[in-house]
Order: C-alpha cells, then structure tokens, then sequence
C-alpha cells in the first residue's frame, strides 16, 4: 500500500476517531515512514481537515448510508484528492479503494468514480466557508466580529504559509517576504528543516501573529523576564533574542522537553522550570520586571495552521479554558514587581478567552498599558477601543493572513 496514503488514513483515523491532535498523530507514526512521506500524508489529511463539511456534502448523495469509520476515511482522502489536490482520478480512486476496508472496496470504488465525474462541479455550488465552520464557531464568531465570519471561515479553507521569526543577525532565507513585524514568510508547503541555516539556528517557525505578544513585552536587555506557559518555546526565544534574563516556566515534562532541545538549536539560555505556573508564581512573589502570559486557550485562532482544532473543539471547552486563564493572569499579576509589564496572550477567537479578561484587571493592580499604532505597523485597525490587540485570520489575507490572537498589556500599579 501507498506509504502517503496509508500514513494520511493513520492521521484521519486519529484525529476524528480518537480526538488526538494532528501534530500527536504525527509524531505517533513508525519511525520507518520517511519524513517526505510524513510531510505528504499531512497535506492530504489537513486538507480533508480543512474542508471536512465539504467533502462530506459532496459525499452524501452517493451514500444510501454512512459506512464504517474507515470506509468514510478513505473515501474522503480520495475526495481530497480529486477535488482539492490534484490527483489524476485513476490513482485517488485506486489507492482510497486500497485503504478501505474489504467489504466497501466495491462501494468506494463506485461513489468516487461519481465523484470524479461530478464532484467539481457539486464542490462549486456549496457554501464552503459555512460547511467547513462547525454551527457553535460559526454563531460565536459572527455575534463578534459581525460579517467578517465569512471572511474569517474562507482563510481557514486555505493552508497558511510557514512563517519564521529570525535570530538576531541572521539574513531571511531566499525569497521570503519580510512583513511589516518582521516576520519573514515562505509559501506553505515549505519545509522549515530543509532551509539552509535551520541546523545553525537562525530562526524558528512562528505565525506573524504569535510574534506581537513577546514584542509589545519588548524587555529590556538584562530585565528580569518570567514567560509563563512557555513550551514549545517561540516566545521564549524572542525574549531570550532581547538580551532579558528569561525564566521560562512550562508543566508539562515533554512540552519542556522540546523547548530545551528548541533553544539548544538556536544556541539560546533560559532557566527552565518544570511545574504549575500558578503555585511556583506564589512561592516567587513580585520578583520580575517583566511577564508573559501565553495561556492555555480553545486555540480557535489557530485553525489555518491546526485544522483539527474546529472538530476537536466544543462549545464546553471555553468557559473551562476562561477560567484557566483566569487564574493565570490572577498569578502572573502576583509576580510583578511594581512598575513591571505584563502582557497576556491567547490564540483564540473567543471573547471569552480574551476581550473579557480585561474588565477583571483592575482588581489585581492592573493598569492597561494600551498599544500604540507605531508598535504594530500594518495592524492598526487591529488595536481596540480599549488599546489591546485582536487579530484574526482573514487580516493581511493578500499576503496569506495570521493567526487570530488576543493580546493586552498591562502596567502593575
Ligand atoms: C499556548 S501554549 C504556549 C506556547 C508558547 N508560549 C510558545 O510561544 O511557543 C500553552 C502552554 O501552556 C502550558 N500550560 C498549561 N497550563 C499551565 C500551567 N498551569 N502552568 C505552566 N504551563 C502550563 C501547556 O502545556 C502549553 O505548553
């Protein structure tokens, strides 16, 4: 069987039957899959991911029944192929045949060479965004950002390009687009470990948006930093790049794991702490001249980059996230010294997870420090009524958009 193939069948199957994010399901497959074929199996299955309501629809005439999980498995990474990516029909059709289950080679055979012949044409008259975009995201998204709901669901159908946050010193790799913050963006589909200098450590993968929070923190060399919520490290390196002294505070072992080989790449120095931010910020008290706050969210903003994230996600999850990150922000206020800066960031389109978070800060000797046009060129309209930062993912959609991030600032009294 087709390595790619079988390998996207393993992600899919993980993903919508087990509820494991993509990037687990990645990291799970045999050691003996090559990395071109792991990196291909990943496109096909973000891509069903990615247009899941779509190819369903398209499917459903075609089915007097829903079949098995594995059978609908193949069949919707054969739909991929021959409505999204390009596959010559003879070849999706063959090898989504090989993946299913036996008694539905027959079954999958027939439906997709239907969808071969009409399916283009049936993917053109749906309502893609609004297929895509699970019914709870859809409302909440529209009760906040009004009409741009359509906007925001269209950029999650396409994939994101691979964005790069450069070391101090270090030139961008050929033909990237340096955009108004900084970054330095490839097209998607680029391969980060394939780039010249990635083993040197020049720079490291980090959406456009996912740079603001540790540069509007912008500490000052030396400054005692604490970044809260630190793994797998992107925000920890920039702060690290600022000459600040950083302590990057991240609970879960593995996660930790990673941003220590992450910084190791880069040839960076943080101390590392391995525990609950909550209890280790009680015992530090007000010692820092500065925090960053990147708390744990429903990662809705992340959707062009994470698509599983729409379907892994429920409604329940963001008042429990809410409260999460409200007791983190009721921590890292705790360990400012007076005078320090804060700043809190969520990667999500929730308000809930972000807006509502300000009106609490006052309570816990918080002032807003809001952000001025100047830090953010580019992204001024982003900047609200009450000077915090809200991006969202159709934002920059001519140059391949950002992720959707919260981000306020905050000066302790
Ligand atoms: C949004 S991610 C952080 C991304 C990271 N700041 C970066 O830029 O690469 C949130 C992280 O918070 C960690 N986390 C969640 N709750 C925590 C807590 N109470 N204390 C410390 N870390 C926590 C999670 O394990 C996860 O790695």
């Amino acid at each position: 069987m087709n390595p790619t193939r079988s390998a996207a069948f393993s992600l899919l199957s993980a993903v919508l039957e087990r509820r494991r994010a993509l990037d687990e399901a990645l990291d799970a497959l045999p050691a003996r899959i090559q990395p071109r074929d792991k990196a291909a199996a990943h496109r096909i299955a973000a891509a069903v991911l990615r247009r899941l309501g779509s190819i369903d629809a398209v499917l459903e005439p075609y089915l007097r029944r829903e079949p098995s999980p594995p059978a609908m498995q193949a069949l919707r990474i054969g739909a991929a192929e021959l409505l999204l990516l390009g596959t010559p029909a003879h070849a999706a059709v063959a090898s989504a045949v090989a993946l299913a289950p036996k008694p539905f080679s027959g079954l999958v055979n027939a439906v997709l060479r239907k969808v071969a012949a009409d399916g283009p044409s049936a993917l053109e008259g749906l309502d893609g965004a609004r297929l895509d975009t699970p019914a709870w995201l859809w409302s909440a998204w529209h009760a906040a950002y009004g009409p741009k709901v359509r906007a925001i669901a269209e950029a999650h159908t396409r994939p994101a390009p691979l964005d790069l946050s450069l070391a101090p010193g270090t030139a961008a790799p050929e033909g990237a687009e340096i955009l108004p913050n900084g970054t330095a963006r490839l097209p998607a589909g680029t391969r980060i470990t394939e780039l010249p200098g990635f083993a040197e450590g020049g720079f490291w993968a980090q959406d456009a948006a996912a740079s603001l929070p540790a540069r509007l923190l912008a500490p000052s060399p030396g400054a005692r930093v604490a970044d809260l919520c630190a793994a797998p490290g992107g925000k920890t390196a920039q702060l690290v790049a600022t000459g600040a002294k950083v302590t990057a505070v991240e609970r879960d072992a593995q996660r930790a794991k990673r941003l220590g080989e992450n910084l190791a790449r880069l040839r960076m120095e943080a101390e590392m702490v391995v525990a609950d931010a909550i209890p280790w910020a009680a015992e530090r008290g007000g010692t820092f001249d500065a925090v960053l706050l990147d708390a744990p969210c429903t990662a809705t903003g992340t959707i062009r980059r994470h698509p599983e994230v729409a379907h892994l996600r429920r409604q329940k999850d963001v008042p429990k996230l809410a409260a999460t990150q409200a007791g983190l922000i009721e921590a890292a206020a705790g360990l400012l010294a007076p005078g320090g800066r804060l700043v809190v960031a969520t990667c999500s389109l929730q308000p809930e997870e972000g807006e509502a978070h300000l009106a609490r800060a006052a309570a816990l000797g918080l002032r807003p420090d809001p952000v001025r046009p100047e830090e953010v060129p580019g992204l001024e309209g982003a900047i609200t009524g009450e000077g915090a930062l809200r991006t969202r993912p159709d934002l920059w959609a001519e140059r391949g958009g950002m992720d959707g991030f919260f981000v306020a600032r905050f000066t302790r009294g």
